[in-house]
């Protein structure tokens, strides 16, 4: 969607707001994904999540797009961070959560690679670049 910016002559798209989840289980390790190679920033490792429908609530699209990608209920969860990112191609709100409770066993549902790992080994992956302020603040051992 393309809004016209009425202060120059030219098109500009919408920041886009996305429900990031910093998923933990009872080791306090955390739940990543591998993006398609096909989608934005393809390749890359992110933690689970996506797009606000419109008019939805933060907390209902995080419930949403874990319930679609990995097939759990969210219990419990409060915010970590949020993150602004201008990736050129696509500017990007990420209002990053915290998932400290969930019923199910998480599984890639849109057949994605997963797996847990511990907050030290996140320096391990490649991410996107919105992410470096997601990973510095679990490594300064916020929750
Ligand atoms: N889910 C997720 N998205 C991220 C992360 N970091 C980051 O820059 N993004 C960006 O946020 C945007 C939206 O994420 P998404 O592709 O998961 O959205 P979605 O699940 O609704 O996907 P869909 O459009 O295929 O339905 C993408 O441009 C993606 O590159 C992250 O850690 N997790
Ligand atoms: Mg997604």
């Amino acid at each position: 969607m393309l809004a016209k910016n009425p202060d120059e002559n030219c098109e500009v798209a919408p920041v886009v707001h996305v429900a990031v989840a910093v998923i933990f289980n009872a080791d306090q390790q955390i739940l990543l994904t591998k993006r398609h190679a096909s989608s934005h920033q393809g390749g890359l490792w992110e933690f689970p999540g996506g797009k606000l429908e419109a008019g939805e609530r933060l907390g209902d699209a995080l419930k949403r797009e874990l319930q679609e990608e990995l097939g759990i209920d969210v219990l419990s969860h409060h915010s970590l961070l949020r993150v602004e990112h201008d990736y050129g191609d696509k500017q990007v709100l990420l209002d990053v959560h915290s998932v400290t409770g969930f019923t199910g066993q998480p599984r890639a549902r849109e057949g994605q690679p997963m797996r847990w790992v511990s907050v030290t080994e996140l320096v391990d992956y490649d991410f996107p670049k919105a992410n470096v302020a997601i990973v510095n603040v679990l490594l300064d051992g916020k929750r």
